[in-house]
């Protein structure tokens, strides 16, 4: 069987990358992208593609879903819009995988409910790479032992989020496992304001952007007279798509909603 796919967000970084991917994978079609200004009819007539990109563009992801039969939905935009795409999704029918990160706890909370009242697989994964989710598992690991650990996560400046969704995932992957406390001094107090990052269930997530980055993110974990680091670097997005592939596949035989890549690895 092939799988019918359809994408939100394929002039974006990801999803021009995932554009390929699917194209050039026997296994999928590209049956349809979703795009939201400067709109061509077909993504052929994009200059970011050729003119063997012949696929319909639609500006409404309500007619995308009404007038293309797809197997799988996927999202890479922006959290506003990947919430109300990935409903609208789940109200036609349609499986899907999100890599949009950003979403707040109760989006979240929702998509899920969404997703397993009606028995339509939904994966959210905020990161592809099977090596960050590597990094994510061993620093889960890490913290039975490290219960005090801060997360540096680095990215390109054109990203909108912070802390990125693999820093909150991987915090929250490590509250499960870490002695929950505050860390650093009693009497510590920031000069200027931010200077120790987000507080994350009294653990800090710092956030660098800076231009020539792709995604890169460390944990620390201090511990008497030592430090382990565990880093991960995504240098190309080619990273994500190995991933991608498999959510896209493996959605197929879910009938509920899956929140990281890690369980279905
Ligand atoms: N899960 C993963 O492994 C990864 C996830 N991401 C996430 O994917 C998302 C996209 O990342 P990039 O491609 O780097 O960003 P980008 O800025 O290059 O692309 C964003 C895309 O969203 C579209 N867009 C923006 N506002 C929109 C709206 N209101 N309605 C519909 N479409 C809209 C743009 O046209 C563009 O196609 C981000 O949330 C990012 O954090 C990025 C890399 C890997
Ligand atoms: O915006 C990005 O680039 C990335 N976003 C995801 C995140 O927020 O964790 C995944 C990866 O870090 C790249």
């Amino acid at each position: 069987m092939v799988i019918r796919v359809a994408i939100a967000g394929p002039r974006g970084k990801m999803g021009q990358n995932a554009v390929h991917t699917v194209m050039r994978d026997d296994k999928m079609e590209l049956v349809a992208v979703f795009d939201y200004k400067n709109i061509a009819p077909n993504l052929a007539q994009y200059q970011e593609f050729d003119a063997t990109y012949s696929v319909p563009v639609f500006s409404s992801i309500q007619t995308l879903f009404e007038t293309v039969q797809a197997d799988v939905f996927v999202d890479l935009t922006v959290p506003e819009a990947g919430f109300i795409h990935t409903k609208a999704a789940l109200f036609a029918g349609v499986r899907s995988v999100v890599g949009t990160t950003g979403f707040t706890e109760s989006q979240l909370q929702e998509l899920r409910y969404l997703s397993e009242s009606a028995g339509i697989g939904c994966i959210i994964a905020p990161n592809f790479s099977i090596g960050a989710v590597l990094m994510m598992k061993f620093a889960q690991m890490a913290a039975s032992y490290f219960p005090d650990t801060e997360i540096i996560e680095m990215h390109h400046d054109g990203k909108l989020d912070a802390p990125s969704g693999t820093a909150l995932k991987t915090a929250q992957m490590i509250k499960e496992n870490r002695m929950a406390h505050r860390q650093g001094a009693e009497a510590e107090r920031e000069t200027l304001e931010g200077a120790r990052g987000g507080d994350f269930d009294g653990m800090r997530i710092h956030s660098v952007r800076l231009p020539g980055l792709v995604a890169h993110q460390q944990v620390l974990f201090g511990g008497t007279g030592e430090l382990l680091t565990i880093r991960h670097d995504s240098f190309d997005r080619n990273s994500f798509m190995t991933g991608l592939t498999l959510s896209i596949e493996k959605v197929l035989e879910l009938n509920q909603f899956v929140y990281g890549l890690e369980n279905i690895l």
